[in-house]
């Protein structure tokens, strides 16, 4: 039995390693995650994990873990900025205001598929010109939904979350930790 982990993000690796997971391999797949038409932001993730988990390509008794994590504002969903001014104006849309992160975590092994849905909510506080622009410079929103990572400098933007920091990070550590479980693997030295 061989543990895919089916994501390209080094954070989910680390959130990973903090459950004594150390993958045999990573397998990122490649789909589209243009949302669809009218398309709300829990289903919305949820299906784009579910997509990532059935694309990697493994053996039977293979187990395969893949997340999404979105940013939602009301029923906006922010993806990854595809640049500095789509950056910009993710982070003045949050200004101010609370808004959702989703991360949906899927388990693969053959046929079974596990899945475990994670809101939570998370303020930023009213930014100014010069806050965003200073966050802007570090480079930091490179890469993240919602043009933002609460680990890193844009942790000085929040002052309150309620619900998983894990899961805003990129992986909830507890919900996978059950779905593991759940789907066989000796999480703990368990027996299968
Ligand atoms: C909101 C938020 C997101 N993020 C990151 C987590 C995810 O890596 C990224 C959202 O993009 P995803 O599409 O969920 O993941 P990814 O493209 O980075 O990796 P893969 O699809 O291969 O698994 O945003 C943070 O690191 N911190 C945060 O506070």
């Amino acid at each position: 039995m061989a543990f895919i982990l089916g994501s390209g993000s080094p954070r989910r690796l680390d959130l990973l390693a903090q459950l004594g997971v150390q993958p045999d391999a990573i397998c990122p797949p490649d789909i589209d995650e243009t949302p669809l038409k009218g398309e709300l932001p829990v289903p919305y993730c949820s299906r784009i994990a579910r997509e990532k988990v059935q694309a990697v390509q493994a053996d039977a008794g293979d187990i395969v873990l893949c997340a999404d994590t979105t940013v939602a504002l009301g029923r906006r969903i922010l993806g990854k900025p595809e640049n500095a001014g789509q950056a910009a104006e993710f982070l003045h849309a949050l200004s101010g205001r609370r808004h959702r992160v989703v991360t949906s975590v899927a388990v693969r092994c053959g046929e079974r598929l596990l899945q475990r849905d994670v809101v939570s909510q998370v303020k930023v506080k009213r930014l100014s010109d010069t806050e965003v622009n200073a966050y802007l410079a570090t480079g930091d929103w490179h890469g993240k939904a919602g043009a933002y990572a609460i680990q890193g400098p844009a942790g000085a933007f929040v002052p309150w979350i309620s619900g998983s920091f894990t899961g805003i990070v990129g992986l909830p550590l507890s919900e996978t930790a059950g779905l593991l479980q759940a789907i066989g693997y000796p999480l703990y030295g368990e027996a299968p």
